[in-house]
């Protein structure tokens, strides 16, 4: 996730800034794409191994389905119709849904999953060169580690500033495959489209004017992580991506390839997602819940892996402005008491990547009372 604009960077010179960062600094950890290449899908060390009953899912979960076209319309002839109102209730009752119609051309998407594909087919040294810089959230590798004996999770990934451009770290952007970056360019603004129409419906839905949700994010920002999940043969006693909520506002997830793992939490049990075809999985992230004083609920969810085939996903994840304050809307909690706390962009930001992922333990400092 983003938290950190290009004025920003150039700003971290202090010794007390420097302090800060390395604080929150995740500890380098093995690619376990290279692990598994070197030793096999059988061999797990034991920083990788939970109890098996962590792992285990549920029946699979049904989640809402909503159409972008029909939303567009209705957002366009300003009318609170049939698939606006699926669209809320989706966003309370389950903070989780599939969008389906979207309007990211399947060309887009294609060729965003072939280079993605591409990009961990290549060699280890190629792809170190876009490695984790010390004191960045940016590149190759991976976050929320902080201590040597934290459990890991079975997976590698590349995490981008994609919008707004100026945010950019083109040295970070992999020049192979030879299209990557352009790919990624158009996928990022496509997709931040989407994201920005839901918003707008969101915004509406709550009763909100556009300014107090949706307009934050006009510019606003967006990152991807684009994850990698090799196979492991004791697959069912590790964990892709740990359990989390989101710290953004809404996140797309782009489903690569046929190998399914994207599991929800509800009602206490582990569900796992079976995409629709072309579809993205959106769910409302942290941010969301604060501004609404927990109307909509980010929701917690988790990544497993499969036992012979690599799974890929990217995540987009989409904040508003770096000059954005995230508490509570005075126009959620004008009746109520602010459930949660008021912090800059990006302090809350700093916050998320300064802890290991658990759950929405974040979002417990969040909370007020
Ligand atoms: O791999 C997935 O399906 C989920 C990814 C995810 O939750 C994330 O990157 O935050
Ligand atoms: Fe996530």
């Amino acid at each position: 996730m983003l938290y950190m604009c290009q004025k920003t960077r150039g700003r971290l010179k202090t010794e007390a800034s420097q302090e800060k960062q390395q604080e929150m600094q995740s500890l380098t950890v093995p690619s376990v794409q290279a692990m598994v290449a070197a030793t096999g899908r059988a061999t797990v060390p034991p920083r990788y191994l939970r109890p098996a009953e962590v792992v285990a899912g549920d029946s699979e979960a049904q989640i809402p389905i909503i159409d972008y076209q029909r939303l567009l319309l209705e957002l366009e002839l300003d009318h609170c119709g049939e698939e606006s109102a699926r669209l809320h209730r989706a966003c309370q009752d389950w903070g989780f849904f599939q969008l389906i119609n979207h309007s990211v051309p399947d060309d887009v998407v294609e060729g965003m999953k072939i280079s993605i594909q591409q990009f961990f087919q290549l060699p280890m040294e190629t792809k170190k060169q876009f490695a984790l810089e010390r004191g960045q959230q940016e590149g190759y590798g991976q976050h929320f580690v902080f201590s040597e004996d934290q459990k890991l999770d079975w997976a590698d990934m590349l995490y981008l500033y994609t919008q707004p451009h100026e945010s950019r770290n083109t040295k970070l952007w992999p020049d192979q495959p030879a299209n990557f970056r352009s790919t990624l360019d158009v996928y990022s603004g496509a997709v931040k489209d989407v994201s920005d129409s839901l918003l707008a419906t969101m915004t509406k839905n709550l009763g909100l004017k556009r300014e107090a949700i949706a307009d934050k994010c006009i510019p606003g920002m967006q990152s991807v992580r684009i994850n990698y999940y090799p196979p492991c043969a004791q697959a069912e006693k590790v964990v892709g991506l740990s359990p989390h909520s989101d710290a953004d506002l809404l996140t797309l997830v782009l489903q690569v390839n046929h190998v399914q793992g994207l599991q929800i939490k509800r009602n206490g049990s582990w569900l796992p997602v079976k995409p629709v075809s072309g579809a993205f999985l959106v769910n409302i992230g942290d941010m969301f819940e604060v501004f609404t004083n927990g109307r909509y609920k980010s929701i917690e969810h988790r990544a497993v892996v499969d036992p012979k085939e690599e799974r890929l996903s990217v995540a987009a994840f989409h904040l508003p402005n770096v000059h954005a304050m995230i508490g509570p809307l005075k126009e959620m909690a004008a009746h109520e008491e602010d459930a949660y706390k008021t912090l800059d962009h990006e302090s809350f930001m700093k916050l998320f990547y300064g802890r290991k992922l658990e759950g929405k333990s974040f979002l417990e400092q969040m909370k007020l009372n």
